[in-house]
């Protein structure tokens, strides 16, 4: 894990447009998110990235980014949980393209993957569905994809494919540095923000490189092995931060193991920008006795790590 982590590649950071206020009304939550204008009146683009993270930033706030595996339990469920997260106030999405060979998760996501695939979930069910979701979600969401499915349907046409759907962002946690060339080019191109990821074994000169690189966040992952809930989080998340810190102003978020409100809270006072949580999610979702069960327990869970965070 450590190893395929290792890397990133390098990204001009993307202009910021004028934004304006806009309140949504949401069927639970009123929020006031920051969109930038759009041609026309009807569809609203939110912000990218590395933008919100500038806008929670002059709040004061942290940013809330959930992951989950798309098409588990179903791409219909998927889609009702990425309006159920942007209503409760996530503030960046991380969505999994579900893998044969996911070599950084753990047992939970991988069990989402194999019975997302199991049903047949595929790269372009989850683009069409996210076609129809992403004009009515607020918040900007991030494809996490291992490097894979994007060699295999070519990277300039992943990268348009993505860009066409109205996706801000990018993670792809195996692709080593020194093969993120053509990745950082086409992203760049299709503005999309490709986020790259630093751990605790990164050498110092690797770590600033990483940095250097990022675009939209520097994803520090917080411990050594796979992904998974914790029962803690390691305190020297506090001094890899700090590191980090003194190396960039970029955003920094930090994910694995994070799995309770005390944990975000302990993550947020250490200086993260962002906290991640994946794994207590997709277990709440994929093991629900049914989808609605799963999307109820989901909107509870989610509120109290929100309200956790500043
Ligand atoms: O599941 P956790 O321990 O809460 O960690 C977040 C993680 O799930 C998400 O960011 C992620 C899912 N798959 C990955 C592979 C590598 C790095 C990160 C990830």
């Amino acid at each position: 894990m450590a190893a395929a982590l290792k890397s990133t590649p390098s990204f001009l950071q993307l202009k910021k447009p004028e934004t304006h206020f806009l309140v949504r009304h949401k069927p639970t939550i009123v929020s006031t998110r920051r969109f930038a204008p759009m041609a026309s009146v009807t569809a609203i683009r939110s912000l990218g990235i590395g933008e919100t993270f500038s806008s929670l930033k002059k709040q004061g706030k942290v940013a809330l980014i959930p992951y989950i595996t798309a098409g588990d339990p179903d791409l219909k469920t998927t889609a009702e949980a990425l309006k159920v997260l942007d209503a409760c106030g996530c503030d960046i999405i991380e969505l999994g393209v579900p893998y044969s060979d996911p070599l950084a998760d753990g047992p939970v996501i991988q069990a989402a993957a194999t019975r997302s695939l199991a049903r047949g979930t595929n790269f372009e069910a989850i683009t069409s569905m996210l076609k129809e979701v992403v004009p009515q979600v607020s918040c900007p969401i991030a494809l996490f994809t291992y490097y894979n499915p994007i060699l295999k349907r070519g990277i300039e046409k992943f990268m348009s494919t993505v860009k066409d759907i109205g996706v801000h962002g990018l993670v792809v946690p195996d692709v080593p540095l020194e093969e993120t060339g053509v990745l950082r080019k086409e992203a760049v191109k299709n503005k999309l923000e490709l986020v790259l990821l630093t751990t605790p074994t990164t050498p110092t000169e690797r770590m600033k490189a990483i940095v250097e690189a990022a675009d939209g966040f520097v994803y520090l992952v917080s411990s050594v092995g796979v992904t998974g809930a914790r029962a803690s989080v390691s305190d020297r998340v506090q001094t890899l931060l700090r590191d980090i810190k003194e190396s960039t102003t970029k955003p920094v978020a930090v994910g694995f193991g994070i799995s309770k409100p005390e944990h975000v809270k302990q993550v947020a006072a250490w200086g993260a920008d962002g906290v991640i949580v994946g794994s207590a999610i997709v277990k709440l979702l994929g093991e629900a006795k049914s989808p609605e069960e799963g999307l109820k327990e989901l909107e509870s869970f989610t509120k109290s790590l929100k309200a956790a965070l500043p």
